[in-house]
């Protein structure tokens, strides 16, 4: 298993930790050539529309909309923005999950904030029950999914902040922020379900 993160702007290196001390191989993707041999791709938080120019920039828009139709991809806070058919404002995008996000869409005053969420899916990768702990920084809110969207969790008042299309897994907030790795072991059982590699195999190189 090897598993990439996108490295044009924002938190992947605290991506590119959590997936090592999973004890899965990792590459940093700043160019087409990248994501050859890769089993999977997680885009970072940080700034989408950053992301999405520097992304036009080295030539990675076709090259990723190629690699995502075959392979996982995980999108957190921007990565999620970045990963959508529609961010309501014009700014480049993948296109590829059908969601719709609002930006920014907690105001100035709640800019950041944390909070324990329920996330049913995480029981398919892990026994511990307890809610996730999600930290919430400038982040998009997922505002209209389609009908092969799963919704995977909400805040208390039924805003989705994480949800599940096929192999493409989107998230508002950061779990790379947290030590709890279970987002991330749910992302490497899709990519693995998605390279037809049994998860013990994926974890152990
Ligand atoms: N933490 C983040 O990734 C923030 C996302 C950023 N506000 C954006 O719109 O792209």
């Amino acid at each position: 298993m090897n598993i990439g993160i996108l490295a044009l702007q924002g938190d992947f290196i605290e991506h590119q930790q959590v997936l090592e001390r999973l004890g899965v191989s990792t590459r940093q993707v700043r160019l087409p050539a990248h994501l050859e041999g890769l089993n999977g791709l997680i885009i970072p938080g940080g700034e989408s529309t950053t992301i999405g120019k520097l992304a036009t920039e080295f030539g990675l828009m076709e090259p990723l909309r190629a690699f995502a139709l075959s392979h996982s991809v995980w999108g957190t806070c921007a990565g999620a923005i970045f990963l959508s058919k529609d961010a309501r404002r014009p700014q480049p995008l993948l296109g590829l999950m059908d969601i719709e996000v609002q930006r920014n869409a907690f105001g100035r005053q709640v800019e950041s904030f944390e909070i324990d969420l329920e996330v049913p899916a995480l029981r398919r990768v892990s026994d511990d029950v307890r809610p996730f702990h999600a930290v919430f920084i400038r982040a998009p809110l997922i505002e209209r999914v389609g009908p092969e969207v799963e919704i995977l969790a909400t805040l208390p008042d039924g805003r989705i902040v994480a949800a599940r299309q096929g192999h493409w897994l989107a998230t508002s907030f950061h779990p790379e922020l947290t030590d709890d790795a279970r987002f991330h072991r749910l992302f490497l059982q899709m990519a693995a379900e998605t390279a037809r590699l049994p998860l013990d195999t994926a974890l152990s190189h």
